[in-house]
């Protein structure tokens, strides 16, 4: 520690450091012309970002890697369903536990400390999985990775918000996105890799997420503290040697002043109580946490985990009978995932988080819109059923009741077996699922091993129709539009719009909100489609997605470009009015130590 401070203290008399300060003193303009300032070389900022993103790609990788676990799981530990969702559920809900008291920690031991706890929980959690030995144990491992999951989701884009330079902010903290959806992709193609594996295979995909945390929990060893977060706490000497290793020594005056300031004027905005307390009853924060809140909210709200979870079932709506290939197609869609969001990095800092969030919510609702038309024409189209087998062991079975694929779908206990004439649907039944397996029926044509050599097909939750092109190709759109916007801006928004003393707790708030939907929607979508019918849960998808795109209109204010200490005074107006990209040309002042006004409103004695 003593070398690092030593080392740190030379940094700053090196002639960057004068040079900086020179530069300072002849440029009057340096301090308040908006994202005008230039920083050093951001090659340490991006291996900060890199290092604190693998918290997004554990994150993506324990999400993801679960669904193809589970087919191996259920089969080797014979798992009812009661225990598959429990496992699959039990890390959200960890996650929405753990995110919420992550805001607590963040606040008092900063943002480093909790990404080492949040690496090293997710180093255990990978170790318990893979040697886990019964089910108990596996729900052991499944806590525990949640639990580092809700920690690293609220911590991350904070400590990255805080170390980047403004010009570069969008686009840094964007990358943690795209390391969540490159963690799905990854762990989609191990799922697919160890699914040939006779034995054990879920322990390689569950237990390979050591690596990562590894990694990071090493890399965070040694790298530094933000220095917004040390200020804050009053350690001014290592804050200022912080942002001067960050910042290669340029303009490290200049920012630390601003920081400093900006923390004695939120003293006085910060009142007493606790810091929940504070940020409701203060009306910016009051407002920025209604905007991060609700954006986290819609996020979910339109279905993107539904979407991601069953692609599969999606895609096999398209045609694909074979279960490996479902898997490969289901990475395809985690990969298109990736890939959009790549393009959301891109446009991030040069479109601006507003007109990128406006564009990709409409998107999202058009193309949820063309996904439940392409499920309503399939269903218009819904093969009746023509064929009931004389079985005695059937006859208490409600599949046997069903007169089209479309009801018989719906139910998780049945599935429909058909032959076909060219593309007609032929001698079709409604027959009960085996427990073993969805990939074959309890008894008759369809059981298991008998459907090729009797040329019929097995389809489980789809229906053979010809319209499937309409819902991959509503996949595809709903894939582009949601991944560059509304995937990374709620993370990314939500790590800048809260000064500093209520910047843990908001976004504790904000991505609790998150795994609270998420969960919800996942536990909702099978019954909803049984009431509503799959065209009925994507329109509804549809109309929420169309909600939140009228709340953002309403309220979400650009912030490409300002210092994270100029966002504040954005929300010092009344929520719903914060126009489009009004940040550049108005300018906010904070009358007598209270809220923000536009300076054309302040008075010369104000
Ligand atoms: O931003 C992420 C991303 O879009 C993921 O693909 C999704 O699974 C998460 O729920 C979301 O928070």
């Amino acid at each position: 520690v003593k070398q690092f401070v030593e080392d740190e203290r030379s940094l700053i008399k090196t002639p960057y450091d004068v040079q900086a300060n020179n530069q300072e003193h002849d440029s009057p303009t340096s301090t308040h012309q908006i994202g005008s300032v230039q920083h050093g070389s951001p090659c340490f900022v991006y291996t900060l970002a890199f290092f604190s993103a693998l918290g997004g790609f554990l994150f993506g990788y324990d999400t993801g890697v679960v669904s193809g676990a589970m087919l191996l799981l259920k089969r080797e530990m014979n798992l009812s369903s009661l225990w598959q969702e429990l496992l699959v559920s039990i890390t959200v809900g960890a996650a929405a536990v753990s995110s919420l008291a992550g805001g607590y920690l963040n606040g008092l031991y900063g943002r480093r400390i909790c990404i080492l706890l949040a690496s090293f929980i997710f180093s255990a959690g990978g170790i318990i999985l893979s040697v886990a030995h019964n089910k108990e144990v596996l729900l052991c491992g499944r806590l525990t990775v949640g639990l580092g999951i809700g920690i690293a989701s609220m911590t991350v884009p904070v400590y990255i918000a805080e170390v980047s330079p403004s010009e570069l902010r969008g686009q840094l903290v964007t990358i943690n996105t795209l390391f969540i959806t490159g963690g799905q992709f990854v762990a989609s193609v191990v799922d697919g890799v160890f699914s040939y594996l006779p034995h054990d295979g879920w322990r390689y995909m569950l237990g390979l997420s050591v690596v990562p945390a590894a990694l990071q929990f090493l890399g965070f060893l040694f790298l530094p503290e933000s220095p917004r977060w040390l200020l804050q706490k009053g350690d001014t000497q290592n804050a200022r040697l912080v942002l001067s290793r960050i910042r290669g020594g340029v303009n490290v005056d200049e920012e630390y002043e601003r920081i400093r300031s900006s923390i004695e004027e939120e003293k006085i905005d910060a009142g007493e109580g606790p810091v929940l307390w504070r940020i409701l009853t203060f009306a910016p924060t009051r407002r920025a946490l209604i905007v991060g809140c609700g954006l986290q909210m819609f996020q979910q709200l339109s279905g993107i985990n539904t979407v991601m979870y069953y692609s599969a079932t999606i895609l096999q709506m398209s045609g694909v009978q074979d279960d490996q290939m479902a898997i490969w197609l289901a990475a395809a869609t985690a990969f298109t995932n990736f890939l959009f969001t790549l393009v959301g990095v891109w446009l991030v800092d040069r479109v601006g988080r507003r007109k990128l969030t406006l564009g990709s919510i409409l998107g999202t609702a058009v193309s949820l819109m063309v996904l439940a038309a392409g499920f309503l024409l399939s269903a218009q189209a819904s093969p009746p059923v023509t064929f009931h087998p004389n079985d005695p062991s059937l006859h208490n079975s409600t599949c046997i009741t069903y007169g089209l694929c479309e009801s018989c779908m719906l139910n998780p206990d049945c599935g429909f077996c058909y032959g076909k004439n060219g593309t007609v649907v032929i001698e079709s039944s409604c027959m009960p699922v085996d427990a073993a397996s969805t990939e074959a029926a309890a008894a008759g044509r369809c059981s298991n091993g008998t459907q090729e050599s009797l040329g019929v097909f097995w389809a489980y939750n789809y229906c053979p129709t010809s319209y499937s092109w309409i819902v991959l190709l509503g996949l595809i759109l709903y894939l582009a539009f949601f991944a560059p916007g509304m995937g990374p801006m709620p993370w990314t928004v939500n790590s800048e719009i809260y000064p500093l003393w209520a910047r843990s707790t908001g976004n504790a708030c904000s991505a609790g909100v998150n795994w609270i939907c998420n969960v919800l929607v996942s536990l909702t979508f099978l019954h909803l489609a049984q009431c509503l019918t799959y065209y009925g849960a994507f329109f509804l998808y549809s109309s929420l997605a169309l909600l939140g795109f009228v709340f953002v209109v309403g309220c979400l204010p650009e912030t490409k470009g300002l210092r994270l200490e100029e966002i504040e005074p954005l929300f010092g107006r009344q929520l719903c009015s914060c126009g489009a990209g009004g940040s550049q040309s108005v300018h906010y002042i904070r009358v007598n130590g209270g809220n923000y006004r536009s300076d054309e409103d302040v008075t010369d004695d104000e």
